[in-house]
């Protein structure tokens, strides 16, 4: 059953939460995230993926994680990147601890000026 149409509307962005520490999941992620790209609905909407649970040592670094969402050539660039007249989709990777409240500023301020 494919559901996920059920969640959105009208969409500013999206936020991808990816666990780091869980590796055998990262196809999983992949596939979930590759549909989410192609997902007509959402041609063009800015995309941030953020890793999160670098506080256990074990984790993926934001290079691996990048590597197995096949995400290695498709990132836009952190900082500010004016993406207005290119037509290509704003996304980047953020490593993240949500329990330890760290990384996801970041990367909420990267996407919020991309977000009109
Ligand atoms: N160490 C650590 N644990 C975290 C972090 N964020 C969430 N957790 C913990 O991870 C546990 C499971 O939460 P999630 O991984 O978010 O679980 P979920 O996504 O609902 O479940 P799955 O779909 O099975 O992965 C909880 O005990 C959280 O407290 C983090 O940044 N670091």
């Amino acid at each position: 059953m494919r559901v996920s149409c059920s969640y959105y509307w009208i969409v500013d962005a999206v936020v991808y939460l990816v666990d780091a520490y869980d590796k055998e999941r990262f196809t999983e992620s992949k596939k979930e995230l590759d549909a989410l790209l192609s997902d007509d609905s959402l041609a063009n909407v800015p995309f941030l993926i953020l890793g999160n649970k670098i506080d256990i040592p074990y984790a993926a670094s934001e290079e691996e994680l990048r590597y197995h969402l096949g995400l290695s050539n498709f990132t836009t660039g952190k900082g500010k990147v004016n993406l207005v007249d290119s037509n290509v989709r704003p996304l980047e990777v953020f490593m993240c601890s949500v329990v330890r409240k760290m990384g996801y500023g970041d990367g909420f301020k990267w996407v919020s000026q991309y977000i009109k």
